[in-house]
């Protein structure tokens, strides 16, 4: 089966049971423990398809209730509650996530096991390790590709964050947060504020689309042909629609206001296109929000920070790199990350992880690690590690 049809026939086939379960899983949703990470990796109705499925689904107590999902509600769906994380990791065949799993859960997963997630492994050698040295299969989300190249699984959470960066910008624009003081439209007789968008993908065309409604004056770079012609064709007359070249850049980034940080290698470490001198050449009190900061970020200061402390200045300029923007907004999040995932958690549960790997290319795309060996290349060559071809060529 094709990407296609898992994604176009989401609905009947999750109306589908199948006579007989060919694969029975114990399916763990462990509490996010990311610092102001509120989301939670699957919603009651997910619990109830892959109940009655015949597979089991462990849920951590109260993990549901930074996205307003109360314990009773999994209950009623027919999970199981757990006080413990460790008896979930314990229990599990496949952990279902949202973040990274961090260093208090890593040496919690075991081998033989499947920890469905992101993991953006190009920006953290230790997690990668860690993942390497557990013997699980590491399944990332934002690997996860159809043939077409899309990422639906990343998809949801770049729109909220490209959403999210302009009103993070103009918050961060305001004076009292160390801002240059500018209002995104600016008022009749004072021009609006200029927003330079790297990277015309998901972020930066939710990013476009919020910045032109507030009549900020964009500018949104991207290197792909293809795609410049797309947004040219649907953006609005204040989003202007240019090739990214070093020039550019740097003329753009002199006129800048406010930078969105939104390109992607998928797999590998984000380029890096904006080197420290060049804050020089930017306006004291502009702001740089770097959405791409999860695959390392793409300028050269940034570096992660956390919604309790989502920012730093360096050279006048002010920084916002959060690594889970989402998680801000866990409600919303929450139910347009599980509305993704949810059919490929039931495929990998129906046919365990190395039968999916085979059979599904989008699978095989996103399993990154397999009982020891890395099997995303991107992933491999940023560490130089060696790649295997357990699943791809
Ligand atoms: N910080 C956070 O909380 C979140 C971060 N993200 C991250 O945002 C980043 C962007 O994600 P998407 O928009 O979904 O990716 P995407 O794949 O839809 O778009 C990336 C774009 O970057 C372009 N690009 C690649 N190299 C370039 C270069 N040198 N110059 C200009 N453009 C270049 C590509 O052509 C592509 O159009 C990813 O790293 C993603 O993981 C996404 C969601 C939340
Ligand atoms: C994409 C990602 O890492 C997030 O939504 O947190």
């Amino acid at each position: 089966m094709g990407a296609g049809s898992i994604l176009s026939h989401c609905r009947p086939f999750l109306n589908r049971v199948p006579a007989k379960v060919e694969f029975e899983m114990i399916i763990g949703v462990p509490k996010e423990v990311k610092l102001d990470e509120y989301r939670v990796a699957m919603l009651p109705v997910g619990v109830e398809e892959l109940t009655r499925r015949g597979h089991k689904v462990l849920i951590e107590v109260g993990a549901g209730l930074g996205s307003g999902l109360p314990d009773t509600e999994y209950a009623s769906a027919g999970a199981e509650l757990v006080l413990e994380p460790a008896e979930i990791f314990a229990r599990a065949d496949m952990i279902v996530k949202v973040k990274e799993p961090q260093a208090s859960e890593w040496p919690m997963i075991r081998k033989g096991q499947t920890v469905f997630t992101y993991f953006h492994f190009a920006a953290d050698r230790e997690l990668t390790e860690a993942m390497i040295n557990s013997g699980a299969a590491a399944v990332a989300y934002e690997t996860l590709a159809d043939d077409q190249g899309r990422l639906p699984l990343l998809t949801p959470m770049s729109e909220v964050a490209g959403r999210m960066s302009v009103q993070e910008g103009a918050k961060y624009l305001e004076r009292p947060q160390m801002g240059r003081g500018i209002l995104l439209g600016g008022v009749p007789g004072v021009a609006p504020a200029n927003i330079l968008i790297l990277g015309g993908g998901i972020v930066g065309a939710n990013a476009a689309k919020i910045a032109a409604g507030f009549n900020a004056n964009v500018a949104i770079l991207d290197i792909n042909m293809d795609r410049l012609r797309y947004l040219a064709d649907v953006m609005p007359p204040n989003v202007d629609v240019l090739f990214s070249d070093r020039h550019i850049i740097r003329e753009q980034l002199r006129l800048a206001d406010l930078v969105i940080g939104a390109v992607l290698i998928p797999g590998a470490k984000a380029p890096r296109l904006i080197e420290r001198e060049q804050l020089k050449e930017m306006k004291p009190g502009s702001v740089i929000i770097d959405v791409a900061i999860d695959q390392g970020g793409c300028i050269a200061t940034s570096r992660p920070t956390t919604h309790s402390q989502p920012t730093y200045i360096v050279d006048d300029v002010l920084h916002y790199c959060v690594t889970n923007m989402p998680g801000a907004v866990g409600r919303t999040s929450t139910f347009a990350l599980c509305n993704v995932t949810l059919p490929w958690v039931i495929e990998i549960a129906q046919r365990g992880i190395e039968e999916a790997a085979h059979a599904l290319r989008p699978i095989a795309r996103a399993v990154n690690m397999f009982a020891g060996e890395v099997t995303n290349r991107p992933v491999a060559e940023t560490f130089a590690i060696p790649y295997s071809n357990r699943f791809l060529p």
